[in-house]
């Protein structure tokens, strides 16, 4: 099919090589051609072939997903692959933006088993879930409670007489809920998404299995029943720090999807007019559109580039978690709470201004925007709600400024708590993005010490920790924001450095982007500005006059930019976001494709006809 005109035009501006940018998107040009065979592997192989997902009822969708997420994990045990990102290279390709039936076994089944059991049980268990001889699920959260951990009511009561456990769900409020995965005992309905997944609930009554059966690679059941706690009791929260470790990335990866349909099909669209007489332009070019679209390019950069820091970081920390080092569990626990709370949310948010910026046709399926928003969406509850794990972020933050009070070292990734900011010189519109990072950095700094200092006050009238942190928590909520953000924007600044050394070219046009990504979180909270008194108004002027001209540098990449994340149609299934461009007729070609044109809409005169004998 020819390429529509106007992105053909696109492709000849641009000022940097796109496939190198792809290439360190997926770190090194050998990652960029193994996923490109994994994709193919997939794409050609006609098991993989079947109905358009988005027109199946909820009963079609799992067993369509099923049949597909069964074929993944046969072509991935037949490729011999077991690298996690070229694994979700076989399932995204395969998944046409759904989340699979299978996927909590290998992220929540899994994972707690090669964390928390030990030799022996990961023989009898882990190596047959690897292989899927076994299927698990993760059953921690209750119809009554999910956040609240310490507030189960699930019982396991140690039968010392058969060495038993003898589990059960005593109340309605205790039966498992929401367990992705879960088969046999029932599904809990349908969803706001996740189709693909069938949470289910799942009631116990005296159900006995063996001591064993309690991982045992930190705490263990003696068989008189002693508990032997763990060297860390924290540790056995980490199979929950796995999935959160991962999904800044998968954040990132959703909204990079939605950032290149919104642009492509920003570049598509002609609507209205800005010179009368001169045809209608392109609705990239009109400046509310960039600042719909360019921030939120900017962001899943950002996101991106934080996202496999967060992953290569957590990786550390737990083979020193295996050597028995815990020394670095609560960083690793802070930072995937706060970068999945904040990241996610944003996400979806973001998703949702893609979706609008494309119109009507965005709210359409065939734009696949709904189906990418309506599975992201759950990230921000499933695997820890996002207030949630900013307080836990934040209850850190306030244990840092008691530390440095104490003169006691700070961990690297909040270092820049006991640095001192100053800024003399007045902003002009043209502010690196190291100016940018001190300046939020700075801002989480003193919000810190703001909140601290509240924190402090109610502990010293009612010396009770818990009622001095529920005074203030949205204060706290935002502490834990701020310092997240000055971690993401950390990352970039960091990564935009390198790449500035190694392909200055593609390193100039991120650095640009990543100015956007700073000026757009410091003006979202100028007024926090103001009053630390960091900046004046002609700072902030001078900044958003920067905005706005970095979107006209910008304006000319922006095609190339969302090129660079390399997703296949095939992959990105949406008519909006076609490489070629060719949106209205593909758009007509897939809406007369859909089932409900084909049926007999026998009802439809059914009915109507009891209007007309009705005599009204
Ligand atoms: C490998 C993955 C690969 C890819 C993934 C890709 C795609 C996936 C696609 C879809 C999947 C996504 C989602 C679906 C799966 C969803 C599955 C679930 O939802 S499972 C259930 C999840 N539930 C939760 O997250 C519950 C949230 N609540 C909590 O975690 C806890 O209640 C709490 C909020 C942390 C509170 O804990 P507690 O009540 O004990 O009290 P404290 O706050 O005082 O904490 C005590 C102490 O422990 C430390 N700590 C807490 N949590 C952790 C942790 N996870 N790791 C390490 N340490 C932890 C805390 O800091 C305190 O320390 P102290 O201050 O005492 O030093
Ligand atoms: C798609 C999806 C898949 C899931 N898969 C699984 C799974 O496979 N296995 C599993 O075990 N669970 C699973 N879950 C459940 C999920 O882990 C919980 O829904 C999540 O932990 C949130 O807990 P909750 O639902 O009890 O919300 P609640 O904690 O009841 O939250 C409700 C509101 O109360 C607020 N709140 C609660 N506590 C506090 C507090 N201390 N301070 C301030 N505000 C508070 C929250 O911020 C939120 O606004 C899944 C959920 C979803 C949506």
């Amino acid at each position: 099919m020819p390429m529509n005109p106007d992105l053909e035009k696109e492709r000849q501006g641009g000022t940097f090589d796109v496939e190198q940018l792809t290439h360190i998107l997926d770190g090194g040009r050998d990652k960029t051609l193994k996923r490109h065979f994994l994709e193919q592997e997939v794409l050609k192989d006609p098991v993989f072939r079947g109905p358009d997902t988005r027109f199946l009822s909820r009963e079609e969708l799992f067993g369509e997903l099923l049949r597909k997420h069964v074929a993944v994990i046969k072509k991935t045990q037949e490729l011999s692959i077991d690298d996690i990102n070229e694994a979700s290279t076989i399932y995204s390709a395969a998944m046409n933006n759904n989340v699979g039936p299978l996927t909590l076994h290998s992220v929540a089944f899994v994972a707690p088993l090669d964390l928390m059991a030990d030799d022996e049980q990961k023989k009898k268990w882990l190596i047959p879930a690897k292989k899927y001889e076994i299927i698990g699920c993760y059953a921690q959260t209750e119809l009554g409670h999910g956040s609240f951990i310490r507030g189960l009511e699930t019982r396991a009561d140690y039968d010392v007489n058969t060495q038993q456990f003898v589990l059960n769900t005593p109340t309605e409020t205790a039966i498992k809920w929401w367990v992705g995965g879960c088969v046999a005992v029932g599904d809990i309905g349908p969803k706001f998404g996740f189709g693909g997944v069938d949470n289910g609930y799942l009631c116990l009554n005296n159900v006995r299995i063996p001591r064993d059966n309690l991982l045992a690679k930190t705490g263990k059941v003696l068989e008189d029943g002693t508990y032997v706690k763990p060297e860390n009791p924290k540790v056995v929260y980490g199979s929950m720090l796995g999935i959160r470790a991962a999904l800044p990335k998968v954040g990132a990866y959703n909204l990079s999807k939605a950032v290149t349909i919104a642009i492509r099909y920003s570049c598509v669209r002609h609507q209205s007019e800005i010179k009368p007489g001169c045809g209608e332009p392109q609705v990239l070019d009109y400046q509310t559109q960039q600042h719909k679209l360019f921030p939120l390019l900017a962001t899943a950069y950002a996101f991106h580039t934080v996202g496999v820091w967060m992953l290569d970081f957590h990786s550390t920390v737990m083979n020193e978690i295996n050597e028995g080092h815990y020394h670095r569990l609560a960083e690793d626990h802070v930072l995937a709470a706060g970068l999945k709370a904040v990241i996610n949310w944003k996400t979806h948010e973001g998703i949702e201004i893609c979706r609008f910026s494309c119109g009507g046709h965005g709210y359409s399926l065939a734009s696949s925007l709904p189906v990418i928003y309506v599975n992201h969406v759950a990230n921000s509850t499933a695997e820890g709600e996002t207030v949630i794990l900013l307080l836990q972020t934040a209850v850190y933050l306030m244990k840092c400024v008691i530390d440095l009070e104490q003169g006691t070292p700070l961990d690297p990734s909040v270092a820049y708590l006991d640095q001192s900011f100053s800024k003399s010189e007045q902003w002009c519109s043209d502010v690196d993005m190291h100016s940018l990072l001190k300046a939020i950095q700075f801002r989480s700094k003193k919000f810190t010490e703001y909140v601290s200092s509240f924190v402090k006050k109610e502990l010293m009238a009612t010396g009770n920790q818990q009622l001095a942190f529920n005074k203030h928590k949205v204060i706290l909520v935002e502490c834990a924001k701020a310092h997240t953000e000055a971690v993401i924007m950390n990352a970039f600044v960091t990564k935009v450095d390198e790449i500035l050394q190694s392909n200055p070219s593609v390193g100039k046009v991120l650095s640009l982007l990543c100015q956007i990504y700073g000026v757009t979180e410091i003006l979202a909270h100028s007024g926090d500005y103001i009053q630390y008194e960091y900046l004046r108004k002609i700072d902030l002027d001078n900044i958003q006059d920067q905005l706005f001209k970095l979107y006209t540098y910008i304006r000319p990449e922006a095609v190339l930019l969302v090129d660079a994340f390399d997703f296949h149609d095939e992959v990105l299934k949406s008519i909006l976001g076609r490489y070629d461009g060719q949106v209205y007729e593909n758009m007509f070609k897939w809406a007369k494709a859909s089932p409900f044109n084909k049926q007999d809409q026998g009802t439809f005169r059914k009915y109507i006809q009891q209007l007309k004998q009705a005599k009204l």
